[in-house]
């Protein structure tokens, strides 16, 4: 069964270029400016994804895979084509972006967990685990804003990975974490595959790509150049960039 369809997948940006505006521009005539451009940031992208695949995404910078996340986490919208998303997203991406900067850790994590649906009796029920596996039980009253980079990668990890969505988006964050904690973080990554999970995965990281993904979507220019197996997606990635994911 499809859990994620994409078709004709196509969204822009603008380039905002005011700010690079030169002086000589200002005296030049009207036609003659820069003018604000729009760009492709992904068109014409199509697949389908089945339930229990487990997804990389590759790509140099700026190509489109934390917009590809975006657009199957509904965050953002497409300007043409279609998502298609069965069944619910625990999304981790743009980290700060979910949780509320003057909420203390407890208030975000019942937040969080609320939205996604968990009952309050649910949440109380796993709340423990969660600060435990986030190893922050000193700052269960801190405002989240107060926390460390990396504790607030190790919260986020533990709460979205304990919500109970089908489809699990995980965006680069795994990088941020100390190595302890990305063990921690794979060992659960990897019961989750095991449980029937779908994972998206924006890597760099070729070995944790080959770990976890089954499958690899290759990004480049805003167009899907490859989707195919990981290894032959991450080859055809070296070859053309020179090195690594
Ligand atoms: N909200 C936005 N407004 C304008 N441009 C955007 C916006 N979001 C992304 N872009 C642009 O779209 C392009 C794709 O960005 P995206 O973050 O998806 O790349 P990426 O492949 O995830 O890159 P990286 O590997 O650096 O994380 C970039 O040129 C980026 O500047």
């Amino acid at each position: 069964m499809a859990v994620i369809e994409v078709a004709g997948l196509g969204i822009r940006f603008k380039r905002t270029r005011s700010s690079r505006r030169s002086f000589k521009d200002l005296f030049a005539g009207r036609a003659r400016r820069t003018r604000p451009g729009e760009f492709w940031a992904l068109r014409d992208v199509t697949f389908r994804v089945e339930a229990g695949e487990a997804i990389g995404v590759v790509g140099r910078n700026g190509q489109g895979k934390s917009t590809l996340l975006k657009l199957v986490a509904g965050v953002v919208l497409p300007d043409e084509g279609t998502v298609d998303v069965h069944g619910g997203v625990a999304p981790l991406i743009e980290i700060t972006g979910g949780f509320v900067q003057d909420l203390t850790v407890k208030d975000n994590v019942y937040l969080t967990a609320g939205l996604h649906g968990m009952t309050k009796a649910e949440i109380d029920a796993a709340f423990d685990e969660i600060i435990g596996f986030a190893g922050i039980e000193d700052f269960v009253g801190t405002p989240y804003k107060h926390l460390s980079s990396g504790m607030k990668v190790r919260l986020a990890f533990s709460v979205v990975s304990r919500l109970d969505e089908p489809i699990l988006l995980v965006d680069e964050v795994l990088a941020v974490g100390d190595k302890a904690f990305r063990e921690q973080c794979y060992r659960r990554i990897e019961a989750l595959l095991a449980e029937g999970r779908t994972l998206f995965l924006v890597s760099h990281n070729e070995r944790d790509l080959k770990r976890f993904c089954t499958r690899g979507l290759y990004l480049d220019k805003g167009g899907l150049v490859v989707d195919g197996p990981i290894e032959d997606v991450l080859e055809r990635y070296a070859r053309e960039h020179g090195g690594k994911a």
